[in-house]
């Protein structure tokens, strides 16, 4: 059986006035990537700090691979990857020597040195640039080398790509790949849900401190075999035909005569058939996505 290596139970940090985390349970096997979503305020940062034992819960308990992590926050602290929500380096002098520093830090393996010049070029660093002159993108790039150089098991990354560009998420999205691949637990949060989407086996959705939501992989497989059709009708009696189908209606227009269909792919032929019947003026396609199943959420958060 794969064995939890991220067990939250019952944990609360309460701030006062509704803010912070609040009996939170949830369990995170080995090599899974676990996605925390939520608004600003909603806790994500809340969590990953009592996890890394900054912060001392108010209430309930986390372990991270069967230690406390508050009890046991500095053996925890040897072999989880962070990244932290906002980056604030030491005043080394360059990117280099603050990296080398790390390694020092964390008595890494003279092998681990190629895997640091891996990641460096992956990413693009110039780490010869002053660290406390770097821009943001780049500052959150050798944070990233700092979590993924390590032999971590864990890792706790949030907002991982904060300032990131597009191409610097593609190379991240494959970091992680890799980093699951060689059965590396991890939690990120994150609010681009392109990124969570080809990672994460499992999203919570956060609201006011509580998971409101939890997306697992059958519901997030059902989500990708789902697409969403724009259809526009010629004429009213199309419209109507069509807006009283039995296929799911997720919007309409009556002045532009336009339905919108969220059909299952096995439902393709059907619709297909349905079409044949009525004045079609223009149709669109679009797969479903996070941000269509989170959309109503993210509004009332
Ligand atoms: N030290 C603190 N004292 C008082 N309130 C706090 C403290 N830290 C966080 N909070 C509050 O707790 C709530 C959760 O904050 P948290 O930083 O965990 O949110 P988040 O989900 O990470 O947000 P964001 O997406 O903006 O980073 C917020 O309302 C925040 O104002």
């Amino acid at each position: 059986m794969v064995k939890n290596m991220i067990v939250i139970d019952n944990l609360t940090k309460d701030y006062g006035s509704g803010r912070g985390v609040f009996n939170m349970d949830l369990q995170i096997k080995q090599g899974e990537v676990f996605g925390l979503v939520g608004v600003n305020g909603a806790g994500k940062t809340t969590t990953f700090r009592m996890l890394m034992g900054f912060i001392k819960a108010n209430n309930g308990n986390a372990q991270i691979d069967g230690f406390d992590v508050w009890k046991n926050a500095s053996t925890i602290k040897n072999y989880v990857g962070y990244v932290p929500g906002e980056i604030a380096f030491p005043d080394t002098r360059s990117g280099q020597t603050f990296l080398k520093l790390q390694l020092d830090l964390l008595h890494q393996k003279a092998h681990e040195n190629q895997k640091v010049n891996d990641l460096i070029q992956k990413l693009k660093i110039d780490t010869t640039a002053d660290i406390k002159r770097m821009s943001k993108g780049m500052k959150q790039k050798v944070a990233l080398v700092c979590a993924f150089m390590t032999d971590a098991k864990i890792l706790l990354l949030d907002e991982p790509t904060t300032g990131l560009d597009p191409v610097m998420r593609d190379v991240f999205i494959n970091l992680v790949k890799d980093a699951k691949s060689q059965q590396k637990t991890i939690l990120m949060s994150s609010h681009m849900f392109n990124e969570l989407e080809p990672t994460c086996d499992r999203i919570a959705f956060l609201k006011r401190g509580k998971i409101f939501d939890l997306l697992d992989q059958k519901k997030m497989d059902n989500l990708r075999l789902h697409q969403e059709f724009k259809i526009e009708l010629e004429d009213e009696k199309s419209y109507q035909r069509l807006l009283k189908s039995n296929f799911k209606v997720s919007g309409y227009d009556n002045n532009k005569k336009i339905v919108k269909l969220t059909i299952h792919e096995k439902e393709d032929r059907n619709l297909i058939q349905e079409l044949g019947m009525v004045n079609v003026k223009e149709v669109s396609i679009k797969r479903m996505g996070l941000d269509d199943y989170f959309a109503e959420e993210l509004v009332t958060a």
